[in-house]
Protein backbone atom coordinates (compact mmCIF):
# COMPACT_ATOMS: atom_id res chain seq x y z
CA UNK A 1 0.00 0.00 0.00
CA UNK A 2 1.59 3.51 -1.21
CA UNK A 3 2.10 6.12 1.45
CA UNK A 4 -0.66 7.91 -0.22
CA UNK A 5 -3.43 5.66 0.33
CA UNK A 6 -2.24 4.83 3.80
CA UNK A 7 -2.95 8.59 4.50
CA UNK A 8 -6.04 8.32 3.22
CA UNK A 9 -7.35 10.26 6.46
CA UNK A 10 -5.80 13.42 5.49
CA UNK A 11 -8.35 14.12 2.85
CA UNK A 12 -9.22 18.24 2.05
CA UNK A 13 -11.28 19.38 -0.65
CA UNK A 14 -9.68 21.88 -2.62
CA UNK A 15 -9.97 25.53 -1.93
CA UNK A 16 -12.70 24.82 -0.24
CA UNK A 17 -11.19 25.14 3.15
CA UNK A 18 -14.06 25.79 5.62
CA UNK A 19 -14.24 29.36 6.59
CA UNK A 20 -15.33 29.15 10.47
CA UNK A 21 -16.69 31.61 12.27
CA UNK A 22 -13.80 33.25 15.07
CA UNK A 23 -14.77 32.66 18.73
CA UNK A 24 -15.08 35.33 21.60
CA UNK A 25 -11.50 34.20 22.78
CA UNK A 26 -10.02 34.19 19.71
CA UNK A 27 -10.82 37.78 18.75
CA UNK A 28 -9.73 39.34 22.22
CA UNK A 29 -6.59 37.34 21.81
CA UNK A 30 -6.27 39.03 18.37
CA UNK A 31 -6.65 42.24 20.20
CA UNK A 32 -4.03 41.44 23.19
CA UNK A 33 -1.58 40.41 20.20
CA UNK A 34 -1.59 44.32 19.02
CA UNK A 35 -0.33 45.04 22.27
CA UNK A 36 2.62 43.11 21.66
CA UNK A 37 3.74 42.46 24.82
CA UNK A 38 8.00 41.80 25.03
CA UNK A 39 8.97 42.04 28.28
CA UNK A 40 9.50 38.20 29.79
CA UNK A 41 8.46 39.67 33.26
CA UNK A 42 5.16 41.18 32.01
CA UNK A 43 4.41 38.37 29.64
CA UNK A 44 1.30 35.91 30.43
CA UNK A 45 2.81 32.50 31.67
CA UNK A 46 2.58 29.40 29.02
CA UNK A 47 0.18 27.59 31.19
CA UNK A 48 -2.24 30.84 29.89
CA UNK A 49 -1.59 29.55 26.28
CA UNK A 50 -4.98 28.72 25.14
CA UNK A 51 -5.78 25.26 23.38
CA UNK A 52 -7.62 22.63 24.22
CA UNK A 53 -7.63 21.59 27.96
CA UNK A 54 -5.78 17.84 28.71
CA UNK A 55 -7.73 15.27 30.90
CA UNK A 56 -5.91 13.83 33.33
CA UNK A 57 -3.76 10.74 32.35
CA UNK A 58 -5.04 10.26 28.38
CA UNK A 59 -4.31 14.39 27.93
CA UNK A 60 -5.50 15.16 24.65
CA UNK A 61 -4.98 12.11 22.98
CA UNK A 62 -8.36 10.95 22.74
CA UNK A 63 -9.56 14.09 20.87
CA UNK A 64 -7.72 12.12 17.78
CA UNK A 65 -9.77 8.95 18.27
CA UNK A 66 -12.51 7.67 16.20
CA UNK A 67 -16.14 8.26 17.10
CA UNK A 68 -15.20 10.47 20.20
CA UNK A 69 -12.37 12.82 19.13
CA UNK A 70 -13.38 16.38 17.43
CA UNK A 71 -9.86 16.71 15.91
CA UNK A 72 -10.11 13.29 14.36
CA UNK A 73 -9.42 12.69 10.48
CA UNK A 74 -8.43 16.00 9.81
CA UNK A 75 -5.67 16.92 7.92
CA UNK A 76 -2.28 19.09 9.26
CA UNK A 77 -3.86 22.00 7.21
CA UNK A 78 -7.98 21.62 8.69
CA UNK A 79 -6.43 21.16 12.28
CA UNK A 80 -4.54 24.51 12.52
CA UNK A 81 -7.65 25.98 10.96
CA UNK A 82 -9.58 23.81 13.36
CA UNK A 83 -7.36 25.12 16.01
CA UNK A 84 -6.93 28.90 15.50
CA UNK A 85 -10.99 29.16 15.43
CA UNK A 86 -11.28 28.20 18.65
CA UNK A 87 -8.20 29.44 20.14
CA UNK A 88 -6.92 32.53 18.06
CA UNK A 89 -3.77 33.19 16.87
CA UNK A 90 -1.23 31.91 19.35
CA UNK A 91 -2.29 28.68 21.19
CA UNK A 92 -0.87 25.17 21.96
CA UNK A 93 -1.60 21.69 21.93
CA UNK A 94 -0.26 19.77 24.78
CA UNK A 95 -1.14 16.44 26.30
CA UNK A 96 -0.13 14.84 23.46
CA UNK A 97 2.39 11.16 23.63
CA UNK A 98 4.83 14.24 21.39
CA UNK A 99 6.54 17.38 22.47
CA UNK A 100 3.61 20.01 22.70
CA UNK A 101 3.18 22.46 19.22
CA UNK A 102 2.28 26.27 19.77
CA UNK A 103 0.89 27.80 17.17
CA UNK A 104 1.26 30.96 15.55
CA UNK A 105 -1.24 32.45 13.14
CA UNK A 106 -0.47 35.89 12.74
CA UNK A 107 2.62 37.41 10.60
CA UNK A 108 3.37 40.13 13.11
CA UNK A 109 4.13 37.18 15.67
CA UNK A 110 5.37 34.87 12.79
CA UNK A 111 7.92 38.13 12.67
CA UNK A 112 9.30 38.05 16.08
CA UNK A 113 9.85 34.29 15.94
CA UNK A 114 11.85 34.45 13.16
CA UNK A 115 13.62 38.13 14.29
CA UNK A 116 14.57 36.15 17.51
CA UNK A 117 15.62 33.21 15.97
CA UNK A 118 19.85 33.53 16.10
CA UNK A 119 22.34 32.72 14.09
CA UNK A 120 21.74 28.64 14.43
CA UNK A 121 18.02 28.34 13.67
CA UNK A 122 16.58 25.34 15.03
CA UNK A 123 14.28 22.65 13.47
CA UNK A 124 13.59 19.48 13.96
CA UNK A 125 14.90 17.49 10.95
CA UNK A 126 13.36 13.45 10.43
CA UNK A 127 14.96 11.47 13.22
CA UNK A 128 15.36 8.02 10.63
CA UNK A 129 17.64 10.42 8.13
CA UNK A 130 19.25 11.98 10.71
CA UNK A 131 19.47 7.73 12.64
CA UNK A 132 20.91 7.01 9.33
CA UNK A 133 23.79 8.87 8.97
CA UNK A 134 24.73 9.36 12.39
CA UNK A 135 24.78 5.89 13.60
CA UNK A 136 24.29 3.15 10.79
CA UNK A 137 27.09 5.32 7.97
CA UNK A 138 29.42 6.86 10.73
CA UNK A 139 31.54 8.01 8.08
CA UNK A 140 28.91 10.30 6.61
CA UNK A 141 28.36 13.58 7.15
CA UNK A 142 24.93 14.07 8.48
CA UNK A 143 22.69 15.86 5.66
CA UNK A 144 21.96 20.07 5.71
CA UNK A 145 18.55 19.22 6.56
CA UNK A 146 19.36 17.40 9.51
CA UNK A 147 22.16 18.69 11.29
CA UNK A 148 22.30 21.14 14.08
CA UNK A 149 23.85 24.13 16.04
CA UNK A 150 27.98 24.84 14.51
CA UNK A 151 27.86 21.52 12.58
CA UNK A 152 24.98 22.92 10.48
CA UNK A 153 26.24 27.03 9.91
CA UNK A 154 29.81 25.27 8.59
CA UNK A 155 27.83 22.75 6.18
CA UNK A 156 25.44 25.58 5.21
CA UNK A 157 27.80 28.43 4.81
CA UNK A 158 29.59 26.70 2.24
CA UNK A 159 26.56 25.46 0.39
CA UNK A 160 25.39 29.05 0.65
CA UNK A 161 28.43 29.79 -1.97
CA UNK A 162 27.28 27.14 -4.22
CA UNK A 163 23.67 27.01 -4.34
CA UNK A 164 22.50 30.62 -3.37
CA UNK A 165 24.87 32.95 -5.67
CA UNK A 166 22.87 34.06 -8.52
CA UNK A 167 25.73 33.55 -11.11
CA UNK A 168 25.86 29.98 -10.37
CA UNK A 169 22.31 29.39 -11.39
CA UNK A 170 22.37 30.86 -14.69
CA UNK A 171 24.48 28.45 -15.95
CA UNK A 172 21.71 25.84 -15.68
CA UNK A 173 19.04 27.47 -17.62
CA UNK A 174 19.67 25.99 -20.50
CA UNK A 175 20.29 22.17 -19.24
CA UNK A 176 17.29 22.61 -17.21
CA UNK A 177 14.88 24.07 -20.04
CA UNK A 178 16.75 20.79 -22.57
CA UNK A 179 14.58 18.60 -19.60
CA UNK A 180 11.53 20.48 -19.91
CA UNK A 181 11.83 20.02 -23.59
CA UNK A 182 12.22 16.32 -23.12
CA UNK A 183 8.60 16.93 -20.86
CA UNK A 184 7.16 18.34 -23.76
CA UNK A 185 8.18 15.46 -26.28
CA UNK A 186 6.79 12.93 -23.80
CA UNK A 187 3.73 14.77 -23.04
CA UNK A 188 2.65 13.78 -26.41
CA UNK A 189 4.02 10.61 -26.79
CA UNK A 190 2.06 9.55 -23.36
CA UNK A 191 -1.05 11.54 -24.38
CA UNK A 192 -4.32 9.37 -24.48
CA UNK A 193 -6.40 8.95 -27.66
CA UNK A 194 -8.37 11.01 -25.80
CA UNK A 195 -6.21 13.82 -25.48
CA UNK A 196 -5.79 13.53 -22.39
CA UNK A 197 -2.61 13.24 -19.91
CA UNK A 198 -2.92 9.27 -18.36
CA UNK A 199 -3.89 8.51 -14.69
CA UNK A 200 -0.37 8.38 -13.12
CA UNK A 201 0.81 12.32 -14.53
CA UNK A 202 2.14 13.38 -11.09
CA UNK A 203 4.03 10.41 -11.54
CA UNK A 204 5.31 11.56 -14.34
CA UNK A 205 6.25 14.93 -12.97
CA UNK A 206 8.28 13.58 -10.59
CA UNK A 207 10.15 11.63 -13.37
CA UNK A 208 11.04 15.49 -14.46
CA UNK A 209 12.14 16.82 -11.19
CA UNK A 210 14.46 14.03 -10.72
CA UNK A 211 15.86 14.14 -14.03
CA UNK A 212 16.45 18.08 -13.47
CA UNK A 213 17.46 18.10 -9.68
CA UNK A 214 20.09 15.25 -10.11
CA UNK A 215 21.55 17.12 -12.89
CA UNK A 216 22.33 19.68 -10.40
CA UNK A 217 23.05 17.75 -7.50
CA UNK A 218 25.21 14.60 -9.50
CA UNK A 219 26.27 15.90 -13.10
CA UNK A 220 24.38 14.06 -14.60
CA UNK A 221 21.34 13.52 -16.90
CA UNK A 222 19.77 9.99 -15.59
CA UNK A 223 17.65 9.18 -18.75
CA UNK A 224 14.08 9.33 -17.03
CA UNK A 225 12.19 10.94 -20.09
CA UNK A 226 13.43 8.42 -22.15
CA UNK A 227 10.82 6.41 -24.08
CA UNK A 228 11.26 3.30 -22.18
CA UNK A 229 12.72 2.90 -18.98
CA UNK A 230 14.90 -0.15 -18.08
CA UNK A 231 14.07 -1.33 -14.79
CA UNK A 232 17.96 -1.99 -14.18
CA UNK A 233 18.67 1.28 -15.07
CA UNK A 234 20.31 3.68 -12.74
CA UNK A 235 17.28 5.97 -13.01
CA UNK A 236 14.63 3.51 -12.24
CA UNK A 237 16.77 2.10 -8.87
CA UNK A 238 17.21 5.93 -8.38
CA UNK A 239 13.03 6.51 -8.59
CA UNK A 240 12.62 3.59 -6.46
CA UNK A 241 15.28 4.08 -3.85
CA UNK A 242 13.45 7.73 -3.29
CA UNK A 243 10.21 6.39 -2.77
CA UNK A 244 11.51 4.07 -0.96
CA UNK A 245 12.92 6.56 1.86
CA UNK A 246 9.45 8.70 1.40
CA UNK A 247 7.95 5.43 2.64
CA UNK A 248 10.16 5.29 5.26
CA UNK A 249 9.71 8.85 6.74
CA UNK A 250 6.41 8.56 6.93
CA UNK A 251 6.20 4.76 8.41
CA UNK A 252 8.91 5.52 10.77
CA UNK A 253 8.66 9.35 11.86
CA UNK A 254 5.08 10.05 11.08
CA UNK A 255 3.07 6.62 12.03
CA UNK A 256 3.62 4.94 15.81
CA UNK A 257 6.45 2.87 15.43
CA UNK A 258 8.92 0.74 17.02
CA UNK A 259 11.55 0.77 15.03
CA UNK A 260 13.96 2.77 17.79
CA UNK A 261 13.80 -0.16 19.97
CA UNK A 262 13.10 -2.99 17.37
CA UNK A 263 13.94 -3.49 13.50
CA UNK A 264 11.02 -3.95 12.18
CA UNK A 265 10.14 -4.77 8.71
CA UNK A 266 9.65 -1.03 7.79
CA UNK A 267 12.96 -0.06 9.55
CA UNK A 268 14.97 -2.55 7.38
CA UNK A 269 12.84 -1.62 3.96
CA UNK A 270 14.00 1.78 4.66
CA UNK A 271 17.66 1.49 5.61
CA UNK A 272 17.82 -0.81 2.00
CA UNK A 273 16.52 2.16 -0.08
CA UNK A 274 18.90 4.61 1.97
CA UNK A 275 22.07 2.29 0.92
CA UNK A 276 20.90 1.74 -2.55
CA UNK A 277 20.40 6.21 -2.84
CA UNK A 278 23.53 6.53 -0.93
CA UNK A 279 25.48 3.99 -3.27
CA UNK A 280 24.54 5.21 -6.06
CA UNK A 281 24.70 9.15 -4.89
CA UNK A 282 28.53 8.22 -4.31
CA UNK A 283 29.07 6.91 -7.97
CA UNK A 284 28.12 9.90 -9.36
CA UNK A 285 30.07 11.85 -7.10
CA UNK A 286 33.29 9.90 -7.64
CA UNK A 287 32.61 10.24 -11.19
CA UNK A 288 33.20 14.05 -10.43
CA UNK A 289 36.20 13.21 -8.33
CA UNK A 290 38.19 11.82 -11.03
CA UNK A 291 36.80 14.73 -13.55
CA UNK A 292 38.62 17.09 -11.37
CA UNK A 293 41.25 15.11 -11.11
CA UNK A 294 42.20 15.26 -14.70
CA UNK A 295 41.50 19.20 -15.17
CA UNK A 296 44.36 21.70 -14.10
CA UNK A 297 44.42 24.26 -11.45
CA UNK A 298 44.04 27.15 -14.86
CA UNK A 299 41.59 25.43 -16.98
CA UNK A 300 39.51 24.77 -13.49
CA UNK A 301 39.64 28.61 -12.37
CA UNK A 302 38.26 29.18 -15.86
CA UNK A 303 35.32 27.16 -16.33
CA UNK A 304 32.16 27.34 -15.33
CA UNK A 305 32.45 24.77 -12.53
CA UNK A 306 29.17 22.61 -11.64
CA UNK A 307 27.66 22.66 -8.28
CA UNK A 308 29.11 19.88 -7.50
CA UNK A 309 32.09 20.26 -8.59
CA UNK A 310 31.95 23.73 -6.61
CA UNK A 311 30.81 21.35 -3.43
CA UNK A 312 33.21 19.23 -4.02
CA UNK A 313 36.22 22.43 -3.75
CA UNK A 314 34.46 24.14 -1.17
CA UNK A 315 34.32 21.31 0.61
CA UNK A 316 36.98 19.15 0.21
CA UNK A 317 34.83 16.21 1.19
CA UNK A 318 33.36 14.02 -0.94
CA UNK A 319 31.18 12.38 1.86
CA UNK A 320 29.71 16.01 2.05
CA UNK A 321 28.90 16.12 -1.61
CA UNK A 322 26.71 12.66 -1.29
CA UNK A 323 25.13 13.97 1.87
CA UNK A 324 24.49 17.20 0.14
CA UNK A 325 23.37 15.44 -2.67
CA UNK A 326 21.06 13.32 -1.14
CA UNK A 327 19.70 16.22 0.77
CA UNK A 328 19.25 18.03 -2.75
CA UNK A 329 17.16 15.13 -4.26
CA UNK A 330 15.36 14.07 -1.31
CA UNK A 331 14.27 18.30 -0.63
CA UNK A 332 13.77 18.88 -4.16
CA UNK A 333 11.63 16.00 -5.79
CA UNK A 334 8.25 15.58 -4.35
CA UNK A 335 8.58 19.54 -3.62
CA UNK A 336 8.93 20.47 -6.94
CA UNK A 337 6.94 18.12 -8.56
CA UNK A 338 3.51 18.86 -6.25
CA UNK A 339 4.43 22.34 -7.11
CA UNK A 340 4.26 22.24 -10.79
CA UNK A 341 1.27 20.11 -10.26
CA UNK A 342 -0.77 23.23 -8.51
CA UNK A 343 0.52 25.31 -10.85
CA UNK A 344 -0.91 23.64 -13.85
CA UNK A 345 -4.57 23.31 -11.53
CA UNK A 346 -4.57 26.78 -11.12
CA UNK A 347 -3.69 27.90 -14.74
CA UNK A 348 -6.14 24.93 -16.56
CA UNK A 349 -8.63 25.87 -14.05
CA UNK A 350 -8.84 29.52 -15.14
CA UNK A 351 -8.35 29.97 -18.43
CA UNK A 352 -8.21 33.88 -18.53
CA UNK A 353 -5.28 33.18 -16.47
CA UNK A 354 -3.95 30.75 -18.95
CA UNK A 355 -4.56 33.13 -21.56
CA UNK A 356 -2.76 35.99 -20.33
CA UNK A 357 -0.35 33.84 -19.93
CA UNK A 358 0.64 32.51 -22.95
CA UNK A 359 0.05 36.01 -24.70
CA UNK A 360 3.36 36.54 -22.55
CA UNK A 361 5.04 33.14 -23.71
CA UNK A 362 4.18 33.88 -27.51
CA UNK A 363 5.71 37.20 -27.07
CA UNK A 364 9.03 36.41 -25.53
CA UNK A 365 9.24 33.02 -27.24
CA UNK A 366 7.52 33.38 -30.95
CA UNK A 367 9.89 29.77 -31.56
CA UNK A 368 8.24 27.05 -29.31
CA UNK A 369 10.98 25.12 -29.87
CA UNK A 370 14.29 26.65 -29.39
CA UNK A 371 15.96 26.94 -26.24
CA UNK A 372 15.16 29.34 -23.79
CA UNK A 373 18.14 31.89 -23.02
CA UNK A 374 18.64 33.75 -19.59
CA UNK A 375 17.53 37.27 -21.12
CA UNK A 376 14.17 35.41 -21.96
CA UNK A 377 13.92 33.93 -18.60
CA UNK A 378 13.97 36.92 -16.87
CA UNK A 379 11.17 38.61 -19.61
CA UNK A 380 8.88 35.94 -18.09
CA UNK A 381 7.09 38.17 -15.41
CA UNK A 382 3.84 36.98 -15.71
CA UNK A 383 5.41 32.93 -15.32
CA UNK A 384 6.96 34.50 -12.00
CA UNK A 385 3.75 35.39 -11.16
CA UNK A 386 1.66 32.71 -11.54
CA UNK A 387 4.13 30.28 -9.45
CA UNK A 388 4.09 32.70 -7.11
CA UNK A 389 0.07 32.80 -6.87
CA UNK A 390 -0.12 29.21 -6.55
CA UNK A 391 1.97 28.97 -3.93
CA UNK A 392 0.36 31.49 -1.78
CA UNK A 393 -3.19 29.87 -2.62
CA UNK A 394 -2.23 26.33 -2.76
CA UNK A 395 1.02 26.02 -0.45
CA UNK A 396 2.04 22.44 -0.50
CA UNK A 397 3.82 22.55 2.90
CA UNK A 398 1.09 23.70 5.17
CA UNK A 399 3.31 25.24 8.26
CA UNK A 400 7.11 26.89 8.82
CA UNK A 401 8.42 25.04 11.92
CA UNK A 402 11.37 26.39 14.69
CA UNK A 403 12.74 24.81 17.81
CA UNK A 404 12.56 28.28 19.76
CA UNK A 405 16.38 28.89 20.53
CA UNK A 406 16.02 30.53 24.03
CA UNK A 407 13.54 31.82 26.18
CA UNK A 408 11.42 34.18 24.42
CA UNK A 409 7.63 36.34 24.46
CA UNK A 410 5.73 34.88 21.82
CA UNK A 411 2.03 36.74 20.79
CA UNK A 412 2.30 38.29 24.76
CA UNK A 413 3.34 34.89 26.66
CA UNK A 414 6.61 33.58 28.09
CA UNK A 415 7.55 30.30 25.68
CA UNK A 416 10.41 28.35 27.13
CA UNK A 417 13.46 27.55 25.06
CA UNK A 418 13.07 24.44 22.79
CA UNK A 419 9.17 24.70 22.08
CA UNK A 420 8.27 23.36 18.88
CA UNK A 421 6.73 26.48 17.03
CA UNK A 422 4.43 25.89 13.98
CA UNK A 423 3.69 28.67 11.50
CA UNK A 424 1.00 28.31 9.55
CA UNK A 425 1.55 29.43 5.69
CA UNK A 426 -2.13 27.96 5.17
CA UNK A 427 -3.64 30.47 7.21
CA UNK A 428 -1.49 33.75 6.35
CA UNK A 429 -1.20 32.99 2.86
CA UNK A 430 -5.14 33.27 2.58
CA UNK A 431 -5.76 35.98 4.92
CA UNK A 432 -7.78 38.60 3.40
CA UNK A 433 -5.75 40.80 6.09
CA UNK A 434 -2.81 40.46 4.04
CA UNK A 435 -4.00 39.16 0.78
CA UNK A 436 -7.54 41.15 -0.46
CA UNK A 437 -9.73 38.93 -2.54
CA UNK A 438 -7.50 36.32 -1.15
CA UNK A 439 -9.40 33.06 -2.38
CA UNK A 440 -8.88 33.83 -5.57
CA UNK A 441 -6.06 33.13 -8.32
CA UNK A 442 -5.05 36.44 -9.34
CA UNK A 443 -1.25 36.33 -10.53
CA UNK A 444 -1.90 40.26 -11.27
CA UNK A 445 -1.08 41.14 -7.35
CA UNK A 446 2.62 39.82 -7.99
CA UNK A 447 3.37 42.11 -10.70
CA UNK A 448 4.60 45.68 -9.92
CA UNK A 449 1.55 48.09 -8.78
CA UNK A 450 -0.52 44.98 -8.27
CA UNK A 451 -0.16 45.48 -4.32
CA UNK A 452 1.35 41.34 -3.27
CA UNK A 453 0.98 41.78 0.33
CA UNK A 454 0.91 44.40 3.05
CA UNK A 455 3.20 42.46 5.41
CA UNK A 456 6.85 40.70 4.68
CA UNK A 457 5.78 37.49 7.01
CA UNK A 458 2.70 37.00 5.52
CA UNK A 459 4.22 34.83 2.48
CA UNK A 460 6.82 32.40 3.37
CA UNK A 461 6.94 29.49 0.97
CA UNK A 462 10.34 28.78 1.47
CA UNK A 463 11.05 29.69 4.69
CA UNK A 464 13.04 32.27 5.79
CA UNK A 465 16.39 34.03 7.17
CA UNK A 466 19.36 31.49 7.52
CA UNK A 467 17.48 28.26 7.46
CA UNK A 468 15.26 28.54 4.54
CA UNK A 469 15.36 26.70 1.50
CA UNK A 470 18.57 26.44 0.29
CA UNK A 471 17.51 25.19 -3.09
CA UNK A 472 14.90 27.79 -3.55
CA UNK A 473 16.77 29.59 -6.82
CA UNK A 474 16.89 25.98 -8.38
CA UNK A 475 13.29 25.26 -7.54
CA UNK A 476 12.13 28.65 -8.88
CA UNK A 477 14.02 27.87 -12.19
CA UNK A 478 12.93 24.52 -13.19
CA UNK A 479 9.03 25.70 -11.93
CA UNK A 480 9.61 28.95 -14.70
CA UNK A 481 11.12 27.15 -17.37
CA UNK A 482 8.79 24.06 -17.28
CA UNK A 483 5.30 26.05 -16.96
CA UNK A 484 7.17 28.07 -20.00
CA UNK A 485 7.25 25.16 -21.77
CA UNK A 486 4.43 23.35 -21.52
CA UNK A 487 1.96 26.35 -21.60
CA UNK A 488 3.94 27.69 -24.61
CA UNK A 489 3.36 24.37 -26.56
CA UNK A 490 0.01 23.78 -25.10
CA UNK A 491 -3.06 24.22 -23.50
CA UNK A 492 -4.76 22.92 -20.74
CA UNK A 493 -8.04 22.25 -19.31
CA UNK A 494 -9.86 20.43 -16.95
CA UNK A 495 -12.84 19.10 -17.66
CA UNK A 496 -14.14 17.60 -14.28
CA UNK A 497 -15.23 18.61 -11.08
CA UNK A 498 -12.69 19.94 -8.69
CA UNK A 499 -9.93 18.23 -7.73
CA UNK A 500 -9.45 16.55 -4.46
CA UNK A 501 -6.06 17.07 -2.64
CA UNK A 502 -4.57 15.71 0.95
CA UNK A 503 -1.39 16.65 3.41
CA UNK A 504 0.03 13.72 3.52
CA UNK A 505 4.00 15.06 4.39
CA UNK A 506 3.21 17.75 1.88
CA UNK A 507 0.37 18.47 -0.96
CA UNK A 508 -0.93 16.20 -2.72
CA UNK A 509 -3.78 15.57 -5.36
CA UNK A 510 -5.98 12.66 -4.59
CA UNK A 511 -7.61 13.32 -8.05
CA UNK A 512 -5.60 12.06 -11.11
CA UNK A 513 -4.51 14.43 -13.20
CA UNK A 514 -6.21 14.31 -16.57
CA UNK A 515 -5.48 17.14 -17.97
CA UNK A 516 -7.32 17.72 -21.46
CA UNK A 517 -3.97 18.86 -23.64
CA UNK A 518 -4.73 20.71 -26.91
CA UNK A 519 -1.48 21.59 -29.15
CA UNK A 520 -0.73 25.79 -29.72
CA UNK A 521 1.07 26.63 -32.81
C1 LIG B 1 9.07 24.61 -4.88
C2 LIG B 1 9.82 23.71 -4.30
C3 LIG B 1 10.32 23.83 -2.87
C4 LIG B 1 9.70 24.32 -1.77
C5 LIG B 1 8.30 24.90 -1.66
C6 LIG B 1 10.64 24.20 -0.66
C7 LIG B 1 10.37 24.62 0.64
C8 LIG B 1 11.28 24.50 1.68
C9 LIG B 1 11.01 24.93 3.04
C10 LIG B 1 9.73 25.59 3.53
C11 LIG B 1 12.11 24.64 3.78
C12 LIG B 1 12.29 24.95 5.27
C13 LIG B 1 12.85 26.38 5.39
C14 LIG B 1 12.90 26.95 6.79
O1 LIG B 1 12.82 26.19 7.75
O2 LIG B 1 13.00 28.20 6.92
C15 LIG B 1 13.09 24.02 2.90
C16 LIG B 1 14.33 23.57 3.30
C17 LIG B 1 15.23 22.95 2.45
N1 LIG B 1 15.10 22.79 1.08
FE1 LIG B 1 13.50 23.31 -0.04
N2 LIG B 1 11.79 23.64 -1.12
C18 LIG B 1 11.65 23.41 -2.48
C19 LIG B 1 12.60 22.90 -3.34
C20 LIG B 1 13.87 22.52 -2.98
C21 LIG B 1 14.90 22.06 -3.91
C22 LIG B 1 14.75 21.98 -5.44
C23 LIG B 1 15.99 21.73 -3.15
C24 LIG B 1 17.34 21.24 -3.62
C25 LIG B 1 18.04 21.79 -4.54
C26 LIG B 1 15.66 22.01 -1.76
C27 LIG B 1 16.51 21.80 -0.70
C28 LIG B 1 16.22 22.14 0.62
C29 LIG B 1 17.13 21.86 1.73
C30 LIG B 1 18.46 21.13 1.65
C31 LIG B 1 16.50 22.38 2.88
C32 LIG B 1 17.07 22.36 4.31
C33 LIG B 1 17.89 23.64 4.52
C34 LIG B 1 18.52 23.74 5.90
O3 LIG B 1 18.05 23.08 6.82
O4 LIG B 1 19.50 24.51 6.03
N3 LIG B 1 14.38 22.49 -1.71
N4 LIG B 1 12.55 23.94 1.62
Amino acid sequence: MSRVQQAARCVLRLQQVPVRARSTAAVAQDAAAAEAVTSWDTARSYADIPGPKPLPVIGNAWRFMPVVGNLHGLGFDELVETLHAEYGPVCKLSGMPRPDLLFVNDADTVQSVFRNEGTWPGRKGTHCIEHYFRDVRENYVPSLSVSHGKEWQEFRTAINQVMMQPRNIVQYVEPIDNVAQDFIDRMRLIRTAAGKMPANYTHELGKWALESISYVALDTRLGLLEKTLDPASDAAVMMTAISGVFDGIYDLDIKPSLWKWVATPAYKKFIGSMNVFTGLSSKYVEKAVTRLKTISKEDLEKSNRSVLENLLLNTDDPDKAVSMAMDMLLAGVDTTSAVVSTIMYQLATNPAKQAKLQEELDRVLPDKNVTITKDQMEQLKYVRACVKETMRIMPIIPCNFRDVGKDQVIGGYQVPKGTITVMANVLTHRAEKYFPQGSQFLPERWLPGGGKSSHPFAFLPFGFGPRMCVGKRFANLELESLIAKVFRNFTLEWNKPPAKTKFILMLHFETPLEFTVKDRP
